[in-house]
Parts: structure tokens; C-alpha cells; sequence
């Protein structure tokens, strides 16, 4: 019977506090905190998610204008858009969703965010800083994770990690976060010659395919910490993860549901690096 790392509960819990702080700061800075959401195209994923978004920033008090943009929308107006929101003073964090239509260079946009608004850590300086060890804005999801982790008393000091994906905004951040909370990491990926000889060795297992319930209780030591960052959705429409939960969670010690796990620690977290970046740009402890 494994523990199951509630992150719905967690995020609210953090959802909570973070409103209490922007309560106490707004009056300080003379405005609430700002983030700029563009979203190009009408995947519903992607519009489902940034809903989600917009609501806790609401909640929470933070001003966030969207910015929603048709497919057909060019290079050069999301280039302006981002400008726009670099040079605006009440904004703090920007976030362009991903994925962009394939005739938007990803790139290009993403090099164009202020590093000092990149909420979504995925900057090059952001993720140098990252890899340097300096403290900088991090990528959601893994920051997530790890508080995740923190939060439930979990040690992570020693132990041997396995992330399973090389992603920008999950695997190698997550893989980094790991390594400065020194664990042993090892990355996996769709060349890694025999996948579940890797993560059989796993003290702490996390997950970030995008292959739904892949990984079966064969992938899993007994005790594990595992964490499901996938999501996906199956032929009824119901989100899964990477991680067969079933077949799983009975020789687990800790492990996360999907829903209800790493995806509203990402939002949880999405408010914290708004927060974060806007107590920096307003000379707020
Ligand atoms: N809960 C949340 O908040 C979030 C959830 N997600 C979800 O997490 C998952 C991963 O997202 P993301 O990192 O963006 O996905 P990507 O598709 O960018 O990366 C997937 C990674 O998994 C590796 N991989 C794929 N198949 C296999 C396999 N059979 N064996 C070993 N490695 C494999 C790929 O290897 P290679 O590099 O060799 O191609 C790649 O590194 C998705 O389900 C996504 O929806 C994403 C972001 C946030
Ligand atoms: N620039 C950018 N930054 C991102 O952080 C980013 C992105 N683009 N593109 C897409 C991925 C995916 N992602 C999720 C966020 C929340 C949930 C989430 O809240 N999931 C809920 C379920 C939500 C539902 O029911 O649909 C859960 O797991 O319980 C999931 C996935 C952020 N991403
Ligand atoms: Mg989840």
C-alpha cells in the first residue's frame, strides 16, 4: 500500500498561501502580479490548460490577461505580442503556450521572452542559469515535482533517480533538479538500450513519456518512489498517465495518482514563478 502523493490537495494548500502573500504585496508594489498567457491555435488541450491556468491566477488574485491568437497567426505578430508584454510593467511572468503551429519557430518565440519574465524557465539563459546552479525561474512541471517531494517529507539526498524523457519542460530539468538535490540521476530515452534493467534500479522513478500506462509493475523496484508526469487520454476519453497505477501502486512506498498528481503542482507552480519573478522586478523580499 503505497502512499499516495496527493498533489490536487498540495497545490490547493499552496494555492492558498500564495493568495495570502499576494494579499500582503499588492498593496506594497501598488498592483497585483501580472502573467501574460499566449495561446495560438485552437487545440482544445491546450485551451483546456490555460483555462485552468487563468482560474487559479483569478483566484489567487493575479492579473492575466490572454492573448489568443488564430493558427494562421504569423511569426512576426507573436514576436510583437511577446514585445508588448516585455515592455508592459504590470505584467511579471509571460507564458506562451506549447505547442505552437509547426510554422511558428518555437525557438525564435521563446528566445524573445524577457529571461527575467520567463515564467516557464525554458529561456537559454533560464536553463543555463539551471545547469550553473544559480537561483533562477525553473520549468513547472520538475519544480513542481520536487516540491512535491519536499512537501511530503521525502528524501532525495543519495538516492538513485531515474527520469524517464529528455524534454525541455520535463525530463532534463527534472533530471538537473534531481542532481542538485544529489541523487544518483539517470536519464532514459527512446534510444536507452534495456529500459526497465534502468529503472528497476530506481529509488525515486519518474515518469515523462507520453506513452500511456506504460510502465507496468516489471519497470518498478519494490518501494519505489514513483511519479507520473504523463498524461494522455484513452479511447473513452479519460486521462492516464505513463504509469500502470494498478499494477504499480501495491509495491510502491509513494506514488502519484493522474489525475490529481504532478499536473496541478505545475499550476501551483506557474503561480509561484509568477510570484517570484514579480516580487524580484518589485524589490520585494
Ligand atoms: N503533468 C504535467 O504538468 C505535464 C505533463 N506532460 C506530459 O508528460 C509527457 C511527456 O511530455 P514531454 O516531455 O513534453 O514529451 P516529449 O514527447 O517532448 O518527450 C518524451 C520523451 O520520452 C522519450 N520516450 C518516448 N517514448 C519512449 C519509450 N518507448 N522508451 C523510452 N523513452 C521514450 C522520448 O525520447 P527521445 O528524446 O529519444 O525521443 C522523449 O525524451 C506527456 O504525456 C505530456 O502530456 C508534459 C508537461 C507537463
Ligand atoms: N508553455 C507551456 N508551459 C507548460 O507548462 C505547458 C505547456 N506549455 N503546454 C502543455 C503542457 C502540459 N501542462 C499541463 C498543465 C497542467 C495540467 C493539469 O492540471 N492536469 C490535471 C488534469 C486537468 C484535466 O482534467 O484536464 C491533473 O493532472 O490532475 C496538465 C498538463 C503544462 N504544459
Ligand atoms: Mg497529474
Amino acid at each position: 500500500m503505497a502512499t499516495i502523493l496527493n498533489g490536487k490537495e498540495l497545490a490547493a494548500t499552496l494555492r492558498a498561501e500564495q493568495t495570502e502573500e499576494i494579499r500582503k504585496l499588492a498593496p506594497l508594489a501598488g498592483r497585483p502580479p501580472g502573467l501574460g498567457v499566449i495561446l495560438v491555435g485552437d487545440d482544445p488541450a491546450s485551451h483546456a490548460y490555460v483555462k485552468n491556468k487563468r482560474n487559479a491566477c483569478k483566484e489567487a488574485g493575479i492579473h492575466a490577461p490572454e492573448i489568443n491568437l488564430p493558427h494562421d497567426t504569423t511569426r512576426e505578430t507573436v514576436m510583437e505580442w511577446v514585445d508588448k508584454l516585455n515592455a508592459d510593467p504590470r505584467i511579471d511572468g509571460i507564458l506562451v503556450q506549447l505547442p505552437l503551429p509547426p510554422h511558428i519557430p518555437k525557438d525564435d518565440i521563446l528566445l524573445r521572452i524577457d529571461p527575467e519574465k520567463d515564467v516557464d524557465g525554458f529561456h537559454p539563459i533560464n536553463v543555463g542559469r539551471l545547469v550553473i546552479g544559480e537561483d533562477t525561474l525553473v520549468p513547472c512541471t520538475p519544480t513542481g515535482v520536487m516540491t512535491l517531494l519536499s512537501r511530503y517529507g521525502i528524501p532525495v539526498k543519495g538516492k538513485k533517480a531515474v527520469v524517464l524523457g529528455r524534454s525541455l519542460i520535463v525530463g532534463k530539468p527534472m533530471a538537473l533538479l534531481l542532481l542538485a538535490a544529489d541523487a544518483t540521476v539517470t536519464i532514459c530515452h527512446s534510444k536507452t538500450a534495456n529500459l526497465s534493467e534502468e529503472t528497476r534500479q530506481a529509488d525515486i522513478l519518474v515518469a515523462a513519456l507520453g506513452k500511456p500506462l506504460m510502465i507496468t509493475k516489471d519497470f518498478v523496484k519494490k518501494g519505489a518512489v514513483v511519479i507520473d508526469v504523463g498524461i494522455s487520454r484513452n479511447d473513452k476519453g479519460k486521462l492516464v498517465g505513463d504509469v500502470d497505477f494498478d499494477s504499480v501502486e501495491p509495491i510502491a512506498s509513494a506514488i502519484t495518482p493522474v489525475p490529481g498528481g504532478v499536473g496541478p503542482m505545475t499550476i501551483a507552480t506557474l503561480l509561484e514563478n509568477t510570484l517570484k519573478a514579480y516580487k524580484k522586478r518589485n524589490h520585494l523580499s
